[in-house]
């Protein structure tokens, strides 16, 4: 008897997963053994890339998820509601399910895990983090013996695929955009992509797994895109860096009781691993012990790449379906309920790359070194390049400092009266 699945979306994922399935010849032989039972969708007239017969599509979401005869509940709608209570309803009755949904994975995964834990299935998430890119199911079984200290990722394809134009091609913010949404890469609002606070849904899921212990989504720190300039990105190209979306969770260097979990816009040296990372592709890199450094590379974003990781979910339960035990399989479900402990931004230590604007006149560098000496902030360089218009351009690179205290003296610095305004402020890795 073959394996039921009930889709909820029809969308760029959702399609690309039926097309998979559909075209099962010369992949693994499982496959063959899973039918596409019932299809959800918003709209039954919206042209469709995929052919499926009428009677399995169907706007009644509520009728896959209580039909008995669905296996699999595979949800790739997006969006918070009504996809949480469509997956809760799904547990409830049973069924296992696969999630892309990132969104609702990062607010509602105490909720749907504890759920999934008590009724004996499993809620399977590998397109939520790295599109195609297999990372989710690495941290949790074959990486799962290491003390992971750190995660770095580029786990956005939408701000990598505009980043990378804007560096190669001195494109327009808003011109690349459109053709990342073209492309099927953003999300239905691209705000959470550009904003950053898709990658904050995704290095929570990765903190997690990694760090063993939920993560509350209000201590993520988020920062977007937005404020990157052409500029800056000039800069960064003179001083051997270039600048990713990057979105980081590690222990805290100076209490390792804490973890900090962020995403920023970030200088990275050019010849770090991930600062080749350009276009749509993602990179995770996982350091631990004994392991040391491991890195994952591939496509973040997209129909197909989503699709291969949706489908292996499938394909793992499918295995798990066919297997004769009621066991439950540690290595599959979630198994921590404490919450980490996340640090604030404040107590952060890093490197800062800081422009600012100013008075062309004499001494203005020497009282930007005094206002961060007040504060402990060691300069790693300072340069003035050029101007903009009257203006002079001053660009202070720092060693490692609290970030609390960079902040202070930044505000000591903004109330000088040669200081114009300070145009950018962005971490370095
Ligand atoms: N696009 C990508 O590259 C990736 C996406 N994801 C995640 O996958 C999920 C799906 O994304 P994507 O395929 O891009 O989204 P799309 O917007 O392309 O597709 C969403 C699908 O869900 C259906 N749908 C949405 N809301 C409802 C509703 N309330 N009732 C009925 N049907 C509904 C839509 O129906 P209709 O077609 O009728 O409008 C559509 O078929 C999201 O959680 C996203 O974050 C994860 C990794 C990569
Ligand atoms: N909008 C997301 C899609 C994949 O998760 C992205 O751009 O990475
Ligand atoms: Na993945």
């Amino acid at each position: 008897m073959g394996v039921k699945l009930g889709i909820l979306g029809l969308g760029t994922v959702g399609t690309g997963t039926v097309q998979l399935l559909q075209d099962a010849v010369g992949r693994h032989p499982l496959l063959q053994e899973i039918e596409i039972y019932r299809v959800g969708v918003r709209s039954l007239d919206k042209p469709r890339e995929v052919q499926l017969p009428s009677a399995v599509i169907t706007t009644d979401l509520e009728s896959i998820v209580n039909d008995p005869e669905v296996d699999i509940l595979v949800e790739v709608m997006g969006g918070l509601e009504p996809a949480r209570s469509l997956i809760l309803q799904a547990i409830k009755n049973g069924k296992h399910v696969v999630t892309a949904n990132k969104a609702a994975i990062a607010r509602f995964g105490a909720e749907i895990f504890t759920a999934a834990n008590e009724a004996g299935v499993y809620v399977m998430l590998e397109a939520a983090v790295g599109g195609g890119i297999p990372v989710i199911q690495p941290l949790k079984q074959a990486l799962s013996v290491n003390r992971i200290h750190t995660v770095t990722g580029i786990v956005n394809g939408t701000t990598n695929y505009i980043l990378t134009r804007m560096q190669t091609e001195g494109s327009d913010f808003s011109d690349v955009l459109a053709d990342a949404q073209r492309l099927g890469y953003a999300e239905a609002d691209p705000t959470a992509d550009v904003d950053g606070l898709d990658a904050g849904d995704k290095i929570a899921i990765l903190a997690s797994l990694a760090f063993d212990g939920r993560i509350k989504l209000e201590d993520v720190y988020c920062e977007g895109i937005r404020q990157v300039s052409q500029t800056d990105i000039a800069y960064a190209e003179k001083l051997g860096y270039v600048i990713k979306l990057l979105a980081i969770a590690n222990n805290q260097a100076n209490d390792t009781s804490k973890l900090s979990v962020r995403v920023h816009p970030t200088f990275v040296p050019k010849a770090h691993p991930l600062a080749s990372i350009n276009g749509v592709y993602n990179a995770i890199l996982v350091e631990g012990e004994p392991i040391g450094q491991v890195m994952f590379f591939g496509p973040g974003a997209g129909a197909g790449a989503t699709a291969s990781a949706v489908t292996s979910d499938i394909l793992s339960l499918v295995a798990a379906l066919k297997s004769n035990t009621t066991a439950p399989n540690p290595l599959l479900s979630c198994r921590h309920e404490e919450y980490s402990q996340i640090a604030p931004i404040s107590e952060l230590l890093t490197r800062f790359y800081a422009r600012f604007l100013t008075k062309d006149q004499a001494g203005v560098i020497g009282q930007l070194g005094t206002c961060f000496g007040n504060h402990g902030v060691s300069i790693e360089s300072i340069v003035q390049t050029g101007f903009q218009g009257e203006l002079a351009e001053i660009v202070v690179v720092t060693h490692d400092v609290r970030e609390g205290e960079f902040r202070q003296a930044l505000a000591e610095i903004k109330s000088l009266s040669a200081i114009d305004s300070i145009p950018s402020i962005l971490r370095v890795l």
